[in-house]
């Protein structure tokens, strides 16, 4: 069993705590705000972002970032994407040199467009960025929280890393695989929010399944486009990463990414539903992100480009909608394009 401290208290870290917890791990809960963090511990509960679960009183949390990684071997990373560059600048005198680092994080960093792990690189010295894993997959906090049957992956480039977060967190509903492909399991779980908010929008325009089927399948094609530009695996966006969390995200209530589509599809502002929904939504950042990295990479994403034009642009979603389907023809799949390269 393991001392492991995990950062950031919102939806997700905290039901990975309780993960830990349920596997009989000591687990410190990093919270921002401190009269939150004296709820968890007084009522074993995290009112504003999983109300209706009951934590294990094993989960001991705190405000303070020092008291919660002192000593520990293990730290996981929970937090915002847009929070995790200066999460690690203060982490950085307080890890032991030889911490295990599981990131959970979907999204990537829009100033500099780097992946998680890439920020995570440049901010803590070499020896502790190393032992690095990433988490990913269709896990839903509200139904891991709940101990309903759960499959994820951790990829890593170091496989002791891989395996020891495996070990750490595997248990009878949360199912843990492994993959090497860490850039391509970063970059397949930070752009299926782009897919979601469009299936959202789907839905909230009233369209049904066939529209549905064919933003994940299209948005499949996308996100491995530019994935393998980026250096993925081929086989990662046919894994838990991949179609999996696609599939997680663009069918369930519970995504927040899923949601903000719906209400703008309904015809609210932006402003409004991210005010509405109160948590992170990903997706708005990464369709930023990933329009730049993009058109950088000469890679075709008309999905992600249709729904940057209505969330910054103030593009009717009918108007979207007319825009994907009125596009030139072209071949489904392009490596069997006569004319491909
Ligand atoms: N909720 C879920 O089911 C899942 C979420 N994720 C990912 O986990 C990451 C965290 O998401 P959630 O926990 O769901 O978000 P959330 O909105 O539920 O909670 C965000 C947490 O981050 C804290 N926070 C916000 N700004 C911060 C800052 N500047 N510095 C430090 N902490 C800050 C908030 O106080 C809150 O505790 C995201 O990248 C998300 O995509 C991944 C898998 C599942
Ligand atoms: O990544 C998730 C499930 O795998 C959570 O998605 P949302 O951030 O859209 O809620």
């Amino acid at each position: 069993m393991q001392n492991v401290a995990v950062i950031g208290a919102g939806s997700w870290g905290t039901a990975l705590a309780s993960v830990l917890a349920d596997n009989g791990h000591s687990v410190t809960l990093w919270v921002r705000n401190a009269k939150q963090a004296e709820n968890i511990n007084t009522n074993h509960m995290n009112e504003k972002y999983l109300p209706d679960a009951k934590l294990s009183a094993k989960i001991a949390a705190t405000s303070d970032l020092q008291e919660a990684v002192s000593g520990k071997p293990v730290v996981l990373l929970a937090v915002p994407s847009h929070a995790m560059r200066q999460m690690c600048r203060e982490l950085a005198p307080l890890l032991t040199q030889d911490v295990l680092l599981i990131h959970a994080v979907k999204g990537f960093e829009l100033e500099s467009l780097k992946r998680m792990s890439e920020v995570i690189h440049e901010e803590l010295p070499g020896a502790i960025a190393t032992r690095l894993a990433v988490l990913s997959g269709p896990s839903h906090a509200e139904e891991v929280v709940q101990r309903q049957p759960t499959t994820v992956v951790v990829a890593s480039e170091s496989e002791d890393s891989m395996l020891r977060s495996q070990d750490l967190l595997m248990n009878r509903n949360f199912r843990v695989y492994t993959n090497p492909d860490l850039v391509g399991a970063e970059i397949a779980g930070a752009l299926k929010n782009i897919i979601a908010l469009g299936a959202g929008m789907s839905d909230g325009l009233g369209f049904g399944d066939n529209a549905k089927a064919a933003l994940l399948t299209r948005g499949l094609a996308e996100i491995t486009r530019l994935g393998l530009k980026l250096g993925a695996m081929p086989p990662t966006f046919s894994g838990l990463a991949g179609i999996g969390d696609l599939v997680a995200t663009c069918t369930s209530k519970h995504s927040r990414n899923w949601r903000a589509g719906y209400l703008l599809g309904q015809g609210k502002k932006l402003e409004e539903v991210l005010a509405e929904i109160g948590m992170v939504v990903e997706g708005v950042r990464t369709t930023q992100a990933a329009n730049v990295i993009a058109k950088r990479e000469d890679v075709e994403m008309p999905i992600a480009n249709v729904l940057y034009g209505i969330l910054f642009e103030d593009k009717d979603p009918r108007q979207g909608v007319e825009q994907l389907m009125g596009r030139l023809k072209t071949y489904e799949m392009e490596y069997l394009n006569p004319d491909h390269a």
